[in-house]
């Protein structure tokens, strides 16, 4: 008898099919070397969505110059933030993996949570293989990208759909394509910059620092910048923050076009000159620390804004395995089971 292609007999066949989470984020190299950061940033820069101009003379500039130059060097930042559990972002999407999995269990909720990365491993194809071979046939998919846009919640998007158009039978699915404006995002925000400043004592500023992207992208319609002003309105707003006590900025600049400003670094390095030298900085678009924010931020920029005066610099992790950050999943899939 012919088999059904690709699929196991049963799933959506009779039996009844089982409800999977899938986490996505945007991954990380294997090692801190610049081999395998060479390898990461070739299938990461290749994507069309992330580095919108045209393919072949970015093929050029990429494979000729970049490729050649910039694995070294971030490989050397990564060594920095490396630790015994491998890379921050890695370790800490293991844990939000298992810890929603429990949270979904003591919920009487009986779905498995799986992760994959968009670039390198574990990859959305053979992930979504694993939840199919599971028995999975209804997937809600929750990409940890607080604030759509194309080049991070387009592009996850963009995986699935293309393993899954190998497939014969679609499974059930839900996408969750942003969740800036969330309450339960909102007040866990919140909470962990409440309880920095209660122990901490409150700054002259906050700063609210978000990964950039090319102004071009705002202009073609993504709407990143707007999720990022919301999500900056909602957490100040609920923190009762007037306007001359926070500043949204945005970091992680890449090549020479006009990205969203203003840049965190110009800010930082011109706040102290302004009488502002005591800040507290969280990265609101970030659900997982990583390399731009514990190296990028706790390190360059905090060097930066030190050497320009600044006395007093704490960085507000990013929501991680926090438990409200894990029932705030929980809340968001829960409804599509
Ligand atoms: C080249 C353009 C880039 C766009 C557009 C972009 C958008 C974007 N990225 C994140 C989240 C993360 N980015 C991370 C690293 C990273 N980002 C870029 C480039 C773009 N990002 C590069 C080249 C790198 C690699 C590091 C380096 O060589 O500098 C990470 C961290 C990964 C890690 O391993 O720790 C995250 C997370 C968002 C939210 C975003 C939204 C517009
Ligand atoms: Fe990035
Ligand atoms: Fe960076």
């Amino acid at each position: 008898m012919a088999k059904f292609s690709g699929l196991s007999k049963e799933v959506g066949h009779g039996q009844r099919g089982k409800v999977g989470v899938l986490l996505l984020n945007l991954g990380t190299p294997d090692e801190p070397t610049a081999s395998a950061v060479r390898r990461y940033l070739a299938e990461f820069l290749a994507d069309p969505r992330v580095v919108e101009i045209p393919k072949l003379l970015w093929m050029l500039i990429l494979h000729g110059i970049i490729l050649r130059v910039r694995p070294a060097k971030s490989a050397a930042l990564y060594q920095k933030v490396w630790t015994a559990a491998g890379s921050p972002l890695m370790d800490i999407s293991l844990r939000q993996t298992a810890k929603l999995a429990n949270k979904l269990k003591a919920d009487n909720h009986d779905v498995s949570v799986h992760l994959a990365m968009r670039y390198g491993s574990p990859s959305v194809a053979s992930t979504l293989q694993t939840m199919h071979q599971n028995g999975i046939d209804k997937i809600v998919v929750l990409p940890l990208y607080p604030q759509y846009a194309a080049p991070t919640t387009g592009s996850a998007f963009d995986a699935i759909a293309a393993e899954l158009s190998k497939w014969r039978y679609i499974p059930a699915l839900h996408f969750i394509n942003t969740y800036h404006d969330n309450a339960d995002f909102i007040n866990a925000l919140a909470n962990s910059i409440t309880a920095d400043f209660e122990a901490h004592g409150k700054p002259q500023k906050l700063v609210l620092s978000y990964h950039g992207m090319p102004e071009r992208n705002l202009h073609l319609g993504d709407p990143y910048y707007c999720f990022c002003m919301k999500t900056t309105r909602l957490v100040t707003e609920k923190l009762g923050l007037g306007k001359d006590e926070f500043v949204m900025t945005f970091q992680s600049r890449f090549g020479k076009a006009k990205w969203l400003q203003p840049y965190t670094d110009a800010t930082l390095k011109a706040l102290p000159q302004q009488g502002v030298r005591d800040i507290a900085i969280v990265c609101p678009a970030f659900s997982a620390d990583c390399l731009e924010t514990l190296e990028e931020i706790v390190g360059e920029n905090g060097h930066l804004f030190a050497e320009a005066g600044g006395e007093k610099f704490r960085y507000i992790a990013a929501l991680n395995d926090d438990d409200a950050h894990i029932t705030m999943m929980a809340n968001l899939v829960k409804p599509h089971f």
